[in-house]
């Protein structure tokens, strides 16, 4: 709803009000409605100003009611309405005007700002397109280069930033409600027909041409097959090139197609999901709003490698104080620079003080005594490991939090390396530490509620997007990127190439296909965890080809035996001009290497085409997916999901691997698995899940509807 007041006198007040972020739901836009009638026909009013309750201007239309039919009034003839009034009408912006929210703004008059707020036009991120005007006053109020710019990436601009580019009038560091009543106040007589957005003309550019072709090339490079991103340039195009009516046109029909689109549902299942995981759950029952978390002013974090280095920045960043350790000294010198120069990049880009201060560097653990919560990022071992955590053991104070980054190991054996297991979490960030949004959070068997919420909560501090998950061989993002993995190799034995499979993949959304992020990563970073799993010797008298009674691929081990470890040493997967090499290259020698192989093993090669590669790569994936949540190590298929766009690149408009599954039909991925299990009865990941048996059966309900079918999980080691 909306409120109403009138204020100093001649001044009518209206109050956007529907917490948390006063999102233009049906009762709002017929609130505004009732009360612009009221401003407008009342006759001591002189002028107008809009704001939101509770310090939050709009957080733009409210996406629940996207999955159901529009009830209430329409919000472009509403924002027309706002826009056509005959009274200055001034939008108040504190917090956010984001989405529907900005809109509203660039349909008043005038607009003041809070230094602080941050507006924009994020609906590409919703699979969306600024659909209420906004992509045609935008660029007539602030030129067609800058519009795109905010259109296509979504990004939100501070208030300081907005008045550089001429979106607001005015910016404060007071009360920006007040500010705003004497600004209506003083333009109170003058009639706003100058001040009418979308008669402006839009400013000319020198070339517009070659300025949407740029910007097309940059956007479908970028949209990996996200529809949005495209729509959003054609519709500024639209505003460049046609009158204001015709460009609302334009936008209507875009946005229609935009709204009833696959990738439109994912995207906003996938908002919601980034929110659903932080309301986590154990399954001893223990919840986010029945756990408090311990609080964490001072942290250590303990090897300086990579990882170590981005954990202490994004620490830092958060406002913690961090000791970093290394025992090696030249390690720490190089961790200390390198960390000293990645504070004051962020710094600057953030426009704040690098905060250099907050961390200092030690080359023993004694300062572990004195710290709330120490993070481990030491070598990738488990012997390595368990020696840390038990000289922690024996030097942390009472409650101090131990936290590793393993990437796999078992939480609960470091665990039982201590005398508090109860504090020993999981705290799997990814690379680049302090860049990458996710971070799963593992809970052992005798993890603490309290462990696992101050490990959620520093997340969230630390700007993460953080996942509770229960403790198995590789969390939830690498146990099921092993079957992924297996299936490109298979692929690979029985006739394609790695660079068709990462073309296809690729052509479905992915960042980087396999074999590509395969050379990324390190070949012998997988190589290391199958030796750990003692996968590298096939048992005396069986096939090279079978492990533990199951199908295995050798060739990634044949490859890292032969210092083929990716871009790092220039030969992988591909070939790079040299070690360190980013420019992944098809590798003759490779194609040889596959070709000897199979003839040495008896395989004779066949066409493979694009739906097997995706269907077997994917399909192995989500029945992964099913069994973790099957196992209760993911408490949702939300969590998959988010963990998979954050962590691993899957396309944020595909939804994730179990809501693609929904998307492609629980049906055909349990058919299309039993076909391949058939096909292959020696590869286990294949063999469909219950769960997935079972929501069939069930006819197929929603993605949202899964968790009623889970039943109670028990510990998986
Ligand atoms: C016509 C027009 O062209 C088109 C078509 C549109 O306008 S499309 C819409 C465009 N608008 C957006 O894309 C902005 C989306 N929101 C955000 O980016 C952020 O929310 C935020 C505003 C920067 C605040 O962040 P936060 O970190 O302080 O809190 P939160 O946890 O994120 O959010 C707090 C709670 O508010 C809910 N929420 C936030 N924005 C919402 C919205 N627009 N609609 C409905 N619910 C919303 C959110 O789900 C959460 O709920 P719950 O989990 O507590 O139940």
């Amino acid at each position: 709803m909306a409120q109403y007041s009138r204020v100093s006198g001649t001044v009518g007040l209206i109050t956007l009000l529907n917490p948390p972020v006063n999102a233009l739901s049906a009762a709002v836009r017929q609130g505004i409605v009732d009360t612009m009638d009221k401003a407008l026909s009342d006759r001591k009013v002189k002028s107008v100003v809009i704001c939101g309750h509770n310090g939050k201007f709009c957080g733009g239309a409210d996406i629940r009611e996207f999955s159901s039919p529009l009830t209430g009034p329409p919000l472009i003839p509403l924002i027309q309405g706002v826009e056509s009034a005959a009274k200055p009408v001034v939008a108040a912006i504190e917090g956010v005007a984001l989405g529907g929210g900005l809109e509203l703004a660039l349909g008043c008059h005038y607009r003041i700002a809070h230094s602080k707020a941050r507006l924009g036009l994020p609906e590409v991120h919703l699979g969306l397109l600024p659909g209420a005007g906004g992509s045609q006053r935008l660029p007539r109020l602030i030129g067609v280069p800058a519009a795109l710019d905010l259109i296509t990436t979504g990004r939100h601009v501070t208030g300081a930033e907005a008045l550089q580019l001429g979106l607001v009038d005015k910016v404060t560091d007071r009360n920006t409600v007040d500010e705003a009543v004497k600004f209506a106040l003083s333009v109170a007589d003058q009639p706003p027909n100058s001040r009418r957005v979308s008669t402006f003309p839009c400013p000319r550019h020198p070339d517009l041409d070659a300025l949407f072709e740029g910007a097309m090339q940059r956007v479908r490079q970028r949209a990996r097959g996200a529809l949005a991103p495209v729509a959003c340039v054609q519709a500024v195009r639209a505003a460049a090139t046609l009158p204001y009516a015709q460009g609302m046109e334009r936008e209507r029909e875009l946005m229609a197609t935009l709204f009833t689109s696959g990738q439109a549902r994912a995207q906003q299942y996938h908002f919601f999901a980034q929110r659903a995981v932080g309301r986590w759950s154990m399954p001893s029952g223990a919840r986010w709003d029945t756990t408090k978390p311990g609080a964490v002013h001072k942290a250590m974090v303990i090897g300086l490698g990579t990882m170590g280095r981005g954990i202490s920045v994004a620490l830092v960043q958060a406002g913690v104080s961090v000791v970093a350790m290394e025992t090696n000294e030249k390690q720490l010198m190089e961790a200390k620079q390198a960390i000293s120069s990645m504070l004051e990049r962020g710094a600057k880009r953030r426009g704040v003080a690098p905060a250099l201060d907050k961390i200092g560097y030690s080359s023993n653990m004694e300062p572990a005594a004195d710290v709330d919560l120490v993070i481990e990022a030491v070598f990738e071992d488990m012997a390595l490991k368990k020696k840390v955590f038990q000289q922690l053991s024996a030097l942390c104070k009472p409650g101090t939090f131990l936290c590793s980054n393993t990437s796999g190991l078992d939480i609960d054996q470091l665990a039982s390396e201590t005398r508090h297991p109860e504090l020993v979490v999981g705290m799997h960030f990814f690379a680049p530490a302090h860049v990458m949004k996710l971070l799963e959070v593992v809970y052992g068997s005798r993890s603490s509620p309290q462990a696992v919420a101050t490990a959620m909560e520093l997340g969230k501090q630390m700007g993460k997007v953080s996942v509770a998950v229960g403790n198995c061989r590789g969390f939830v993002g690498n146990r099921m990127l092993k079957p992924y993995l297996e299936q490109a190799f298979f692929l690979l034995e029985e006739g394609t190439t790695p660079e068709f499979v990462d073309q296809v993949l690729e052509e479905f959304g992915f960042a980087m296909g396999v074999f590509r992020m395969s050379d990324l990563s390190g070949l012998d970073v997988g190589w290391r965890v199958r030796k750990a799993d003692g996968l590298l010797n096939a048992s005396e008298g069986h096939s090279a080809r079978i492990r533990q009674g199951c199908r295995y691929s050798p060739l990634g081990d044949l490859l890292c035996e032969q210092g083929r470890f990716g871009q790092k040493t220039g030969r992988g997967w591909y070939q790079y001009d040299k070690p360190g090499g980013r420019v992944a290259k098809p590798d003759p020698w490779l194609h040889g290497f596959l070709e000897k192989f199979r003839t040495q093993h008896g395989l004779v090669a066949r066409r493979i085409d694009h739906q097997e590669v995706l269907e077997r790569c994917l399909y192995a994936l989500m029945n992964e997916g099913f069994r973790i949540l099957e196992d209760g190590i993911a408490a949702g298929p939300e969590d998959i999901d988010v963990i998979y766009v954050l962590g691993y690149s899957w396309p944020p408009h595909r939804g994730g691997p179990m809501f693609y599954a929904g998307m492609v039909g629980l049906q055909k991925v349990l058919e299309r698995l039993e076909h391949y299990h058939q096909e292959h009865p020696d590869i286990p990941s294949l063999k469909p899940c219950n769960l997935l048996r079972n929501l069939v059966v069930n006819g197929s309900p929603p993605v949202h509807k899964w968790r009623e079918f889970l039943k109670k999980p028990q510990s998986q080691l």
